[in-house]
């Protein structure tokens, strides 16, 4: 059997449609060891994730890791657990809803909005394979990662390009490969601190921090250390923050290497042992707010900084479904759109496979 799908018959004068897709990251079905061990295991074998020789890591990954994370994981999904699902999930899909109105789709038929995840479901190939039976001819594929790493980014680049290579006829791709210097994503951050700080008074310091990588990214020439502070020094500008009012920090070690520094959590043991009294903690790099956020920031370094002397600890919720933010991701998405031309390839292919199908029956 060829291993290039049959296409989808396409009607004549059917609208050429134009895709946007959200990718995410992806995120357990359940909060359940085995959900937890499914999904691991997807995720920590995708080689963009962990650089370790395959054999070596086969047999920790397997040996050690999926025999102890998951369930000890699991309980911490528990604890942040929402109504319709794991957060991530649920914010990515409203974000997609909200997208989809304010791109005004409701009047254009042939702009689609759709989102997937890189780990889990649904998959990017599962939706590329949607797209194709609502012939769908362009898509830009927005990886919602406003910093661009090889582990994350270039992670959903490989499978949307795994996806093509099966393809027989795919359709025309973009990529917005990061936006972590976008003005409308920066403004849309700092007026969600601004806002919190009417609200709550202002603290003495802000902890921006971001997911961490192995430090060997950054020799490697990964540009995701230094996006990540360029993304801080634009929000403390934005802010009118001098140089000791803010701290750029990284979270979520994962194994025993070297990972960017400072770490999160011992940062903020440490502003908490030496007098400071209220931090306030945003993480920029992630636009839906998840475990790492939810769990990891604002209940485990909580409990941290208050227990190393910290008085008092506030977290900055991500940017989620706010307006502004949906207003910033509308005018990133339609600048990636615009001067896209329409292909006549639809019509055709349609016109001339329906003759040529016709003449042989
Ligand atoms: C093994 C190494 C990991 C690398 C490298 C890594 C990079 C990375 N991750 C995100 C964003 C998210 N990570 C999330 C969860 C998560 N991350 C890792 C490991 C690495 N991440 C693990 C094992 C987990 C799962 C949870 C756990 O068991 O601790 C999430 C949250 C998912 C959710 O369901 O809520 C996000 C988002 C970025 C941006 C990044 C590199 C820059
Ligand atoms: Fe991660
Ligand atoms: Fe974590």
């Amino acid at each position: 059997m060829s291993r290039y799908a049959p296409e989808p018959a396409q009607q004549h004068g059917a609208p050429r449609r134009t895709a946007v897709l959200l990718v995410n990251l992806g995120t357990p079905e359940a909060p359940t060891a085995s959900a937890l061990r499914r999904y691991l295991k997807q995720f920590l074998w995708d080689p963009r994730v962990v650089e370790i020789p395959r054999p070596v890591w086969w047999l920790i990954l397997n040996g050690i890791i999926l025999n102890l994370r998951p369930a000890k994981s699991a309980a911490k999904y528990a604890q942040i657990w929402m109504k319709d699902g794991s957060p991530l999930k649920v914010y990515t899909e409203r974000q997609a809803k909200l997208l989809k109105g304010w791109l005004g789709q409701a009047g254009k038929p042939e702009l689609v909005v759709a989102w997937a995840m890189r780990y889990g479901q649904p998959s990017i190939g599962s939706v590329l394979d949607q797209f194709k039976r609502d012939g769908v001819e362009r898509v830009l594929v927005v990886p919602l990662y406003p910093q661009y790493a090889a582990s994350t980014s270039a992670s959903v680049m490989d499978d949307v390009a795994d996806w093509m290579k099966r393809s027989r006829n795919p359709p025309e791709l973009r990529f917005i490969k990061h936006f972590h210097d976008d003005p409308g994503y920066i403004g849309a951050l700092a007026a969600s601190v601004r806002e919190h700080w009417q609200a709550n008074g202002r603290p003495d310091k802000l902890v921006m921090s971001f997911h961490g990588l192995p430090r060997r990214s950054l020799d490697l020439g990964d540009p995701y250390y230094c996006e990540c502070q360029k993304t801080g020094r634009l929000l403390a500008e934005a802010l009118q923050l001098r140089a000791d009012d803010y701290l750029i920090t990284f979270q979520s070690r994962f194994g025993k290497a070297e990972w960017l520094q400072p770490y999160t959590q011992p940062t903020l043991e440490k502003v908490g042992a030496g007098g400071t009294a209220r931090v306030d903690v945003i993480c920029p790099g992630f636009v839906a707010d998840c475990l790492e956020t939810l769990e990891e920031i604002a209940l485990e370094c909580k409990a941290a900084f208050l227990s190393s002397g910290g008085k008092e600890f506030h977290y900055i919720p991500c940017l989620n479904e706010r307006p502004d933010w949906i207003a910033a991701l509308r005018d990133l998405v339609s600048t990636h759109l615009a001067g896209w031309p329409a292909s006549a390839q639809a019509d055709t292919a349609a016109t001339e496979r329906a003759k040529a199908l016709g003449a042989r029956q």
